[in-house]
């Protein structure tokens, strides 16, 4: 095979929304919060999703976790359409293939690092050694293994958010949703944090990113723009990320990687 076959060979899409409504309230209070949004993210891919305050952002991650439903279109992750699942069933696939990163910093205080990363694991059903042991590698892919047995009252924003990443990405889950995780970190800190979320996508993992920040979604492979629940603008689409998915995983292709 040659080398140029080898580079058009796409990843695969883990997440699809095609023609996804939302509405939020009614009769006067009626809110069209997502309009017939089509996206596709391929795992080593990071999509930053950017627009103002009320723009829909929050609510293209809650559908697109499973967290809210549309009242039409449709939302497909991996092998499984979201949208045909009941509430039981999102919250299954949720909790198997899909992690959150906030912004408020949210691990349990009472956990200890590896115990907050293990939890979703044992709620699984994972058997706590398992579970404790897969804590462990995630912690290790986000470079704080030395960390496992602080509480989050120990620990910085910087390393809290690294611990939540780990979290959103431990054992077989593939798909972060992060909501401006760096909106409470200094911007040296929130630059750390960036290439950490950028070097898991690009181990194996597909993120969508809402950021106020052009700094934090420069480290995003391409930035689509809402405005009042449509995408209107994204720095370029499907195709092209095709071809460029083709130099092998995401690294290189954003500009916060430069002083890597
Ligand atoms: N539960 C809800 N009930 C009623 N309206 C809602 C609800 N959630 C969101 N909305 C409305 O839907 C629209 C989109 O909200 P959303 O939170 O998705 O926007 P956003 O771009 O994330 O905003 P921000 O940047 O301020 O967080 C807004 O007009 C909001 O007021």
């Amino acid at each position: 095979m040659s080398p140029a076959t080898e580079a058009s060979e796409p990843s695969p899409v883990l997440l699809e929304l095609v023609g996804v409504t939302r509405v939020h309230g009614d009769g006067e209070r009626r809110v069209v919060a997502l309009r017939e949004v089509d996206l596709r993210v391929r795992l080593g891919e990071l999509v930053a999703v950017m627009g103002p305050s009320g723009s829909g952002k929050s609510t293209l991650l809650n559908v697109a976790g499973g967290l809210d439903t549309p009242q039409s279109g449709a939302i497909r992750l991996g092998r499984d359409v979201l949208t045909d699942l009941d509430v039981a069933g999102r919250a299954a696939l949720r909790r198997r293939k899909v992690g959150y990163v906030f912004q408020d910093l949210n691990l349990i205080p009472a956990l200890t690092a590896a115990e907050n990363v293990s939890l979703p694991r044992e709620l699984d059903g994972v058997p706590s050694r398992q579970a404790r042991k897969e804590a462990r590698a995630a912690l290790a892919e986000v470079g704080v293994v030395e960390l496992a047995d602080r509480f989050p009252e120990e620990m910085s924003g910087g390393q809290q958010q690294r611990v939540a990443i780990a979290r959103a990405l431990v054992g077989p889950r593939r798909l972060v949703l992060a909501d401006e995780p760096t909106g409470a970190l200094d911007s040296h800190t929130g630059e750390a944090v960036m290439r950490v979320l950028r070097q898991r996508v690009d181990a194996g993992a597909a993120g969508l990113l809402v950021t106020h920040d052009p700094r934090f979604a420069a480290w995003a492979d391409r930035t689509v723009y809402l405005r009042d629940g449509v995408i209107v603008d994204a720095t370029s689409d499907d195709d092209a990320s095709e071809l460029l998915v083709g130099a092998g995983t995401g690294r290189g292709r954003h500009a916060g990687d430069a002083g890597d």
